[in-house]
């Protein structure tokens, strides 16, 4: 199977976790979008979700397909969150950003009484950190805020390149108006530590590693699907 077979795979699987009524947060990225075009096969016959996305590219593709939006303002309280991931690992703590989508997709998933994580089994790691972390930061003070970064990253033993995210002729973007640090830290041994450390800068809006988010990861292989729960 293709990759975007893998992603259909798993987006399939997930459906059958979405029932009829649900409030739904929608996930940004190209898994989340075989995703969402499955469900809107769904609510093309019949089925009814309120849906709320984590992106305006998500948003857009929901509403071609006839998918009811609403704003976490309207419902700010969510059963269901399915979405892509750029690494798992084995307590299912992710990487996530790599779309740029993840200060919304935190937001969403945060509210959400459950998060499914759908991905080809490329992305399940034993620790992460090959992924280069996406670090969300405020345009303001950028230069004082990357030598924040690299300090906190350095009193964990943490070092590496810290790239501003291009996209055309300048940075990207993202859909808050802030940009992206991909983060090359290599293997992240305590996730949490990062994280906080991450957290105390002021010139960081959110980064991509989500700890004790996800409940469930739905896997596509060329063997077959496979979910994983949370080991402590
Ligand atoms: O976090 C994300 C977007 O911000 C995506 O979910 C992540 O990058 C995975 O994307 P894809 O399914 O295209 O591999």
């Amino acid at each position: 199977m293709d990759a975007r077979q893998l992603k259909i795979k798993a987006a399939e699987t997930a459906l059958e976790y979405v029932e009829d009524g649900m409030r739904l947060g929608i996930g940004t990225g190209s898994t989340a979008r075989e995703f969402i075009a499955l469900l809107g096969e769904k609510v093309a016959s019949g089925f009814n979700v309120i849906g709320v996305p984590t992106s305006e590219a998500t948003a857009r593709q929901c509403l071609e397909l006839g998918i009811t939006l609403n704003s976490l303002d309207e419902t700010p309280e969510l059963d269901l969150t399915i979405d892509g991931a750029d690494e798992i690992d084995p307590a299912l703590n992710l990487i996530k950003g790599g779309g740029g989508a993840l200060l919304r997709e935190k937001i969403v998933a945060s509210a959400s009484k459950a998060m499914i994580v759908i991905a080809d089994e490329t992305k399940v790691v034993d620790c992460l950190g090959a992924f280069p972390l996406p670090i969300e930061v405020m345009p303001f003070g950028l230069g004082a805020t990357r030598l924040a970064i690299e300090r906190a990253a350095s009193w964990l033993n943490l070092s590496g390149s810290l790239d501003l995210r291009q996209s055309g002729d300048g940075p990207y973007m993202t859909d808050g108006g802030h940009y992206i640090i991909d983060a090359s830290f290599g293997r992240i041994h305590d996730a949490q530590a990062l994280s906080d450390a991450l957290n105390a800068i002021a010139g960081v809006v959110e980064h991509g590693l989500f700890i004790d988010i996800a409940t469930l990861a739905i896997v596509a292989s060329d063997g077959g699907v496979r979910t994983l729960k949370a080991t402590e």
